[in-house]
């Protein structure tokens, strides 16, 4: 693998793009409407988080947010949380989508395992989008219900989603990598009256069947009226009763597209983040606070336009797929995928970007390194002259991954590495075709995003760790978590560190250019490729299995080192940690969690780590993994049983010298 000092320059963008980017129209703007004059990046981002309110103001307004009703100011009250954005203002997601319908252009451009490309027009589009609608609405939908769904990265899933939107339902969706118990934590928490559910899928070559979930799915959820079944991978053999009813029968009925005008906080969407413990907090995010955000972040900062054909390589279970229907919002083309990244081969979504002209291509760290792994060189059998910006999320991208980009795609594109959360579905810091790349570094704050790096005391730090925080309220931030009324849960996981400031749990270094670091999760939240998890799933599904007696479970994704999550087991008197109990052990993840969340390797120790009141001491060890000496990693003192952290020094010595190695 080529090496690259972090910090080195790979672009700078020639001055006739940083003219022609979106942001620089932005400032002209600006400069011409508002008599604002910025001449760097830096200056734009500290006046958009200085001020508030002029800032998200000038992006309705440069956005041209469509609206029933005007707002009577943009903040009522700058606190969190509980901030109320414009107030007063009434509109509909799905509106601000249909307003960029055309003849000339797709909506969609799709490509999965088994169905080898299909565009969807704007027109089909809408169609079906109406039919939906109006079938949800006889099935007794109302605004404020939930509709929930189990269902891949298909057009028909971005149609069921814009139906809900459009008469003010709540939308929420877990992918059918997801297990039935994982699915049943989420959606069982919200009561969804409508399931949309496919009959299987198929990943990597193989088929699967997910019959047998669906059926559990509708005899765990006594909230549904409801399944509208797509026979997604076998046609014709449904078998079913009253109670669901076949998409191909409902998209038939000619129907009106109509819009329920929602108030700005209204709920668009629930997602789910996992915490340490306890089930998955569903995030309530609003329609209005979703809209400002993604067309601030696609229109202005990202050069998406309505000429662009943005892809984001994503599952319906992560927030990017949340983020990348956003592309409608500006009305670009959105390209969907279906399968494995690397099926047949790590050509596959290349082969896409060829075939489907994209100019916006979104991935994550972990699909950048699997094809830096395989020494894939996709400049050398593709054409991608309309390509301009490289996207990646989901883990910090290595300096060698940049480098990768660079050399092995297009050497005249803007390389975005960025990272957000689930809980604001964006990106706090990403980049912009405005400013150089260097390796390893993102490049910029986003705008209105007012993060900082905090020690322990709240003192910002500028080329230092620290715990990335977020002083300002945002517009896209959790309106509050289903069933938390008195906003505990809500309060407990940002604000309980630094009172009124937006703790995110990631470890953040900026420098003096505004350029940003991640070093991953500061607490022990699993974040495999974007996606998180709390331990406490995993320590359920694991600790169920008869030879098992306790666990613990770490992600070891830091900046520099290949993401490794280790699972620790005690084992029952009798049993032996042999391959057949691992293969058992991933088994009952994969099924019962998702594959993505099987460990990289299994040990099998004599105690775990606890504190004095027998809580699992996840941070601690993490932090002696990582490589930290350790009395900065754990305090003996605190321990029940110091005695088991000798293992853990041993493997940390170990783990050190395979980086060393690496
Ligand atoms: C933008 C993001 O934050 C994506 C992720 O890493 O989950």
């Amino acid at each position: 693998m080529k090496t690259v000092t972090e910090g080195t320059t790979l672009w700078t963008p020639t001055e006739e793009r940083i003219q022609r980017s979106s942001i620089k129209r932005y400032m002209n703007w600006l400069k011409e409407k508002k008599g604002l004059a910025f001449e760097t990046h830096q200056a734009l981002w500290n006046w958009s988080v200085e001020h508030l309110e002029e800032f998200w103001e000038s992006v309705w307004e440069y956005c041209e947010i469509k609206s029933a009703a005007p707002y009577r100011c943009v903040l009522e009250e700058r606190k969190m949380p509980g901030a109320k954005w414009f107030p007063g203002a009434t509109l509909n997601y799905a509106e601000n989508v249909f307003r960029n319908e055309r003849s000339d252009r797709p909506a969609l451009l799709f490509r999965s395992e088994r169905v080898p490309y299909r565009e969807v027009t704007w027109k089909e589009l809408k169609e079906k989008t109406a039919a939906v609608a109006s079938a949800l609405k006889k099935i007794g939908v109302k605004p404020g219900d939930r509709v929930v769904a189990y269902m891949p990265n298909i057009p028909e899933t971005v149609i069921a989603f814009l139906a809900c939107a459009s008469i003010g339902a709540i939308w929420s969706s877990c992918s059918p990598d997801f297990g039935a118990g994982s699915v049943i934590d989420r959606f069982q928490q919200i009561e969804p009256a409508v399931l949309f559910a496919i009959d299987g899928c198929q990943y990597n070559g193989k088929e699967f069947d997910k019959r047998p979930i669906v059926d559990e799915l509708r005899k765990k959820l006594p909230s549904l009226k409801k399944t509208i079944l797509l026979p997604y991978l076998r046609k014709n053999e449904q078998e079913r009763d009253d109670s669901i009813l076949l998409w191909d029968e409902i998209i038939q009925e000619k129907a009106e597209l109509s819009y329920e005008y929602v108030p700005f906080d209204h709920p668009l969407w629930i997602l789910y983040s996992s915490g340490t413990t306890g089930l998955p907090k569903p995030i309530v995010q609003g329609h209005g606070g979703i809209l400002i955000e993604h067309l601030k972040t696609l229109m202005i900062e990202q050069n998406i336009t309505k000429e662009s054909t943005f892809f984001w390589f994503t599952t319906t279970g992560w927030m990017m797929w949340n983020f990348l229907i956003g592309g409608l919002l500006v009305g670009a083309a959105v390209v969907l995928y279906d399968g494995s990244p690397t099926y047949p081969d790590g050509n596959a979504l290349w082969e896409l970007a060829e075939k489907a002209r994209i100019t916006h291509f979104g991935t994550s760290a972990a699909f950048i390194n699997i094809c830096m792994k395989h020494g894939i060189k996709p400049k050398e059998s593709y054409d991608f002259s309309g390509l301009e910006a490289v996207l990646s999320t989901g883990s910090p991208l290595t300096a060698e991954g940049f480098l990768w980009v660079y050399e092995n795609v297009k050497d005249d594109i803007c390389l975005v590495s960025c990272s957000g959360g689930t809980d604001v579905c964006t990106a706090f810091v990403g980049g912009s075709p405005m400013l150089p790349v260097r390796a390893g570094v993102i490049s910029c704050r986003a705008l209105g995003a007012k993060v900082q790096a905090f020690d322990e005391n709240g003192n910002p730090l500028i080329n230092e760790v620290g715990e990335l925080v977020v002083t300002e309220p945002m517009p896209s931030m959790p309106l509050f978590f289903w069933n938390d009324s008195n906003h505990e849960r809500y309060m407990s996981s940002y604000f309980d560190t630094y009172p009124g400031v937006w703790k995110h749990g990631d470890w953040i270094k900026i420098n003096e250019e505004g350029g940003c670091i991640i070093y991953g999760r500061s607490d022990s939240t699993i974040n495999r490729a974007g996606v998180r998890m709390g331990t406490s799933e995993i320590y359920r599904v694991v600790e169920a299995i008869d030879e098992v007696l306790d666990s613990l479970i770490i992600d070891l994704e830091m900046m520099g080192r290949t993401s490794f999550m280790p699972l620790f087991v005690v084992l029952n008197p009798g049993a032996v940690l042999d391959e057949a109990l691992k293969e058992k052990i991933r088994q009952a993840i994969r099924q019962n969690v998702s594959p993505r969340f099987v460990p990289d390797e299994i040990y099998q120790v004599k105690q775990i780590p606890k504190t004095l009141n027998g809580k699992k001491m996840e941070i601690p060890i993490r932090k002696l993994l990582l490589g930290f000496p350790l009395e900065k990693a754990v305090n003996p003192g605190s321990m029940a049983n110091p005695e088991s952290l000798e293992f853990f020094m041993e493997l940390s010595a170990k783990l050190e010298n395979n980086v060393k190695h690496q």
